[in-house]
């Protein structure tokens, strides 16, 4: 039955490190990486628009909104046209910023298929669901590898890239707080538009290192070394990763953005004013409205 509304929660997701892998089929495209899962995310609301009785009602029937404000996301839009649903209202509620690396437009893609399938009563799997979603990310240049982390959840490593079927997921078992610190966004269009060889081969290697030894200081050291061959530092995130590494915790840089984040009190113990959260252990799933 189609209840015409649904609700989805999904996890932001910090990338630590990635390598980038292109092909012109998006549920075959996607990055080797790892990275970590939070219990801050987005929210998706969808439900059948109402279109009311009035010009303006009629006028604003399949609106997007984020956090309240009208506005749009590439990957959402693609979402709802492969479900037939172009005519829903959605509504993106999160906490987190937009742009600065936590994969926002990747989870309200996925939050997007999620809720619009079961609202409309589509009757796609989940798998086909995060691969509607994995495609729309890639197809818009937006991410390659948040899709499949946050419909995962935990702390996601990708051996493989690509969506369900095609690409193969490990992860670290782990649990632990987050810290964050935000000073900005980085044009993730930008960094996947331009040359990505150099940036790949360290994405490799930090890969590499974790599936010798898959534990989270291992991922946070790895991250490091990536941030720095791939020339991604920025130097505020350079600053905030020293001053935590000096306070005796650890920090890494989240990809793609001028954010760092940090495990357990590392940001507040090097003296930041940090967001809080821990990692999500559930992964993209429905929720009660
Ligand atoms: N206020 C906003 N600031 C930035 N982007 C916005 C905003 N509102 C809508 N968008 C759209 O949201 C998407 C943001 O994608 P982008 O990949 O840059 O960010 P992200 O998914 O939050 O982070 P990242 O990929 O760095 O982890 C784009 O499609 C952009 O057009
Ligand atoms: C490309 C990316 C770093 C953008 O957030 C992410 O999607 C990833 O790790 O593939």
């Amino acid at each position: 039955m189609s209840s015409q509304r649904a609700t989805a929660f999904v996890p932001g997701h910090v990338t630590a490190f990635f390598s980038a892998h292109r092909d012109d089929d998006p549920t075959v495209a996607g990055s080797r990486g790892a990275g970590v899962t939070l219990t801050d995310g987005v929210t998706v609301r969808v439900s059948a628009a109402d279109d009311g009785d009035t010009v303006a009602d009629a006028a604003a029937a399949g609106e997007t909104t984020i956090d309240g404000e009208v506005g749009s996301i590439g990957a959402v839009d693609d979402v709802l046209a492969e479900l037939d649903a172009t005519a829903a209202d959605v509504a993106v509620e999160t906490d987190l910023p937009i742009g600065a690396g936590f994969g926002v437009s990747g989870a309200a893609a996925l939050g997007a298929a999620l809720a619009a399938n079961d609202a409309f009563d589509r009757g796609r799997s989940e798998n086909e669901l995060v691969r509607v979603a994995h495609a729309a990310e890639v197809d818009r240049g937006t991410g390659l590898g948040d899709v499949v982390a946050q419909a995962r959840g935990g702390v996601p490593v990708r051996l493989e890239p690509g969506a369900p079927g095609v690409g193969e997921l490990d992860g670290v078992p782990a649990s632990a707080r987050v810290e964050y610190v935000t000073f900005g966004e980085l044009s993730t269009e930008e960094v996947l538009g331009g040359d990505t060889d150099a940036l790949s081969a360290a994405g490799e290697d930090a890969l590499d290192r974790l599936r010798a030894d898959p534990r989270l200081p291992t991922l946070m050291d790895a991250a490091r070394g990536f941030a720095g061959e791939a020339d991604l530092l920025v130097p505020e995130v350079a600053e905030a990763i020293d001053a935590v590494d000096a306070a005796g915790g650890e920090a890494a840089m989240a990809m793609l953005g001028r954010t760092v984040f940090a495990l357990g009190t590392g940001l507040s113990d090097a003296g930041y004013d940090p967001e809080a959260c821990r990692i999500d252990a559930a992964g993209a799933r429905l929720v009660d409205d």
